[in-house]
């Protein structure tokens, strides 16, 4: 077994995951983890930038530069708590921070900040990053990459399961026996909760559902957000903070609603996207992992919506609900070292599979 380091800042842009695992590509064996909360400026400035805001190239390049600092720090940190030094080390593979995710259209790409360069050269370690763009460069969506990884560690079961990570934006993995593997987005996870959290609590995110429970679902917004017609399109499929952004939300409130029925009201939007999509399954089992795994609302609404199945988080197969999408960019690690492919292009729909990212070596 080999180890690896993986890294993953998602799009809720909370902070950093960091999970040491060790892998013949086949186990993966999580050791330890740790993380970090972006510190608020950073937080700013990066929601300022996913949000379509005009930066500098100078700003810019100093966001690149100092993510790169900040997942060396993470791994620095990692390696100390764990007891493990550099040369342990086979590779890191690091998501990034998307910034920006646009799949469709003459010039699709994907774009993750964080220095790969001095993420190898502060920590002595291989630093691999840019996992999305080749599958997009044959012609795929670049996300969700996370599915062939649910498949290695979670798939060979004998009925249907589901994996829904719920980070910013939800995406599901449908395992199946005799079938190809599954996956795409669904809409938004926490995004639009988390943004009326900071708006109307000046919280990052709605701790337990506490104000949502407060209010009470407004149909008639519930049917209007659900009338989206990016939900309705076929898979493959992949979305971001460019289509669910405030924008978006603020077309779709009435001008007169209570705060917390507007959190209840997205609490129930989220559940019910994800529910509809599982639906079309025959009643297996529903495994949540991603940040949303710890709303206890959502948990409960997807069991009330999903009567048949099995809803509970992926810590219940085994696999820690908080690491997985950390552990997912790992094992991508020990596949491109490997030169094997990360893709599954019944998921992304690229042409073919291919060795994802790109290799910083710290010499
Ligand atoms: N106790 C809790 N109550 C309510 N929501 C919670 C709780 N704990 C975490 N969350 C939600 O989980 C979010 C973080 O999820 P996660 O870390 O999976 O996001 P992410 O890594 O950005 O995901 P992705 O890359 O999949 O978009 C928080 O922003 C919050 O909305
Ligand atoms: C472009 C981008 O960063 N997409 C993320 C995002 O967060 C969840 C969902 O949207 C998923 O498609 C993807 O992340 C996971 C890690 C993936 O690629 O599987």
């Amino acid at each position: 077994m080999e180890k690896y380091i993986g890294i993953m800042s998602g799009t809720s842009l909370d902070g950093i995951d960091a999970v040491l695992v060790a892998t013949d590509g086949e186990r993966v064996t999580l050791l330890a983890r740790t993380g970090s909360p972006f510190e608020p400026g950073l937080r700013r400035r990066l929601l300022a930038l996913a949000g379509g805001d005009a930066v500098t190239a100078r700003q810019w390049g100093e966001l690149d530069a100092e993510l790169g600092q900040a997942y060396a720090a993470v791994t620095l940190q990692l390696l100390h708590e764990s007891g493990h030094s550099a040369e342990h080390i086979r590779a890191i593979g690091c998501h990034g921070q998307t910034v920006w995710h646009q799949p469709a259209g003459p010039l699709p790409f994907s774009l993750q900040l964080g220095d790969g360069n001095r993420l190898a050269a502060d920590t002595g370690i291989i630093a691999i990053n840019d996992f999305r763009r080749k599958d997009m460069a044959l012609g795929g969506q670049g996300a969700p990459l996370v599915p062939a990884f649910h498949q290695r560690v979670l798939g060979g079961v004998d009925h249907v399961r589901i994996l829904v990570n719920i980070g910013g934006i939800a995406n599901i993995t449908v395992l199946a026996p005799d079938q190809p593997v599954l996956g795409f987005d669904v809409g938004p996870g926490n995004m639009l909760m988390d943004l009326w959290a900071r708006r109307h609590l000046g919280q990052p995110y709605d701790n337990n559902a506490a104000f949502a429970l407060q209010g009470r679902v407004d149909t008639a917004l519930l049917n209007r957000l659900l009338a989206e017609p990016w939900l309705a399109l076929p898979a493959p499929k992949s979305t971001g903070r460019e289509l669910f952004s405030e924008a978006w939300l603020n077309a779709r409130l009435p001008v007169e609603i209570k705060p917390a029925d507007v959190q209840a009201t997205l609490a129930e939007f989220t559940a019910t996207a994800i529910a509809n999509e599982v639906d079309k399954w025959p009643a297996g089992e529903l495994l949540v992992c991603g940040g949303g795994g710890h709303n206890p609302l959502l948990m409960q609404r997807l069991a009330a919506l999903l009567p048949n199945w099995r809803v509970d988080t992926s810590n219940s197969a085994g696999v820690d609900m908080d690491a997985m999408e950390a552990m997912a960019f790992a094992w991508l690690a020990h596949q491109t070292m490997h030169n094997l492919p990360g893709n599954l292009p019944e998921v992304t729909g690229a042409r073919r599979p291919a060795i994802l990212g790109a290799i910083h070596l710290p010499g």
